[in-house]
């Protein structure tokens, strides 16, 4: 490490200074400022068995979205379940309460967020808070403060506790200037949605970061992801995911993007495995700090003949929201993800009808235990 970021650590961390400028002692004492019912996990953490003890201490932010808790349970097999906490502005349901621990932790409150760091000795942070394109554009200004002031807390913490950063980016990360067929790592990148500034400006913070003080900062873009077991916070590839719902409850389906909307999309599985294969690479195969990562693409008219194979009554319907069909007429269609495969070995397990059998058995055994009970 250049001397130049061994001392400006050095430096931080005597004086930890909050994001904002203001003057905050370091407080002494355990988990100032949350209660003690938020934290039951904490006795976990001081009695972490002696297997766990090397691995990262890792802190999930927003993690009570679509992705985070498949995040937190596929790291903590892995790492072991008190070495990995989940936080988030909500209150937890209680099947995630129980699965380990969990904390508040708001990304406006820097304070706080030092605070967990500190006294989890957090070494990995999975920064997944955020709000998505279309929720984003509804409420610009919330979108503002939680996509780029939040970043900008997230950073500075990573940055004076020596932690390694990931943050996922997107496909809205690329505007209609990009090239969209295929989208390559290096190109135009003008997006037209609140979402995709802030992902940018994310992408290009943390690669100056890097640079700068030597922050570890490791980021994927994802393509539209689709999970069984948990819902979408409002963006535009959520149709993915709701389609299987319809599918199984109703047989039948309303679109709202047009049938031939074509958008790169990957299964769960596969970009949990993305994200924790990047996070373990050698700092030495990285060439890049930010890489597309893909698995399929396709549009909603392919998506439902898919689902017509193993539904055949099914139906599709379209009822185009023209704020989500205008995103999804920006942003790539195919993603050239061929840095990740050659750089850290990225490979996608599912393909199209691997999801679609996936999803519609997961759906199908749940509706089948519901007219059971
Ligand atoms: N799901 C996808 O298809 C997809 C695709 C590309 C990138 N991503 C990125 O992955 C990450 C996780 O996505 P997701 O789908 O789980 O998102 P989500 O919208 O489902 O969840 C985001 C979470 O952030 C939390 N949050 C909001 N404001 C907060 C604050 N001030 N402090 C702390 N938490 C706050 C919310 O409560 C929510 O639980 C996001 O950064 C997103 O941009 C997701
Ligand atoms: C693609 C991704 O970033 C998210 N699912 C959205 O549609 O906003």
């Amino acid at each position: 490490m250049p001397v130049v970021w061994m001392l400006r650590r050095v430096a931080s961390r005597m004086l930890q200074r909050p994001a904002c400028g203001c003057q905050a002692p370091v407080l002494p004492g355990r988990f100032l400022g949350t209660s003690p019912q938020q934290i039951p996990a904490d006795a976990h953490f001081h009695s972490t068995s002696f297997s766990e003890a090397d691995q990262p201490r890792v802190l999930i932010t927003g993690g009570l979205g679509q992705l985070g808790v498949g995040l937190a349970s596929f790291l903590r097999k892995r790492f072991g379940k008190d070495n990995v906490i989940l936080s988030d502005i909500r209150k937890p349901p209680e099947h995630v309460f129980l699965s380990g621990p969990f904390i508040y932790s708001d990304i406006l409150d820097y304070k706080n967020l030092r605070e967990i760091v500190v006294n989890n000795r957090v070494t990995w942070l999975f920064h997944y808070s955020a709000l998505l394109s279309a929720v984003g554009e509804a409420n610009v200004s919330l979108a503002r403060a939680v996509n780029i002031t939040g970043l900008h807390n997230v950073l500075d913490v990573a940055e004076e506790h020596g932690l390694r950063l990931f943050v996922p980016s997107t496909i809205g990360a690329f505007g209609p200037t990009s090239p969209r067929n295929p989208t390559p790592d290096l190109c135009i990148q003008r997006p037209r949605t609140i979402y995709g500034v802030s992902k940018v400006h994310a992408e290009l913070m943390g690669e100056y970061y890097y640079y700068r003080y030597g922050l570890d900062f490791r980021c994927l873009r994802y393509p539209g992801i689709i999970s069984a077991d948990s819902q979408p916070g409002g963006g535009t590839t959520d149709y993915a995911v709701q389609i299987f719902h319809d599918a199984v409850k109703n047989g039948r389906f309303e679109c709202n993007l047009k049938p031939s909307t074509r958008l790169p999309m990957m299964y769960i599985d596969d970009c949990l495995r993305a994200t924790l294969e990047v996070m373990e690479a050698p700092a030495e195969s990285l060439s890049m700090r930010t890489y597309n990562v893909n698995a399929m693409s396709f549009t909603p008219a392919e998506l439902a003949q898919e689902v017509l194979k193993h539904v055949p009554e099914f139906q599709i319907t379209y009822n185009v929201d023209p704020v989500r069909q205008a995103i999804a007429d920006s942003w790539p269609m195919n993603f050239d993800d061929s840095n990740a495969r050659k750089d850290w070995g990225w490979k996608h397990d599912f393909d199209l009808p691997e999801l679609v059998t996936t999803m519609l058995n997961f759906h199908g055994s749940e509706s089948r235990v519901a007219q059971a009970n």
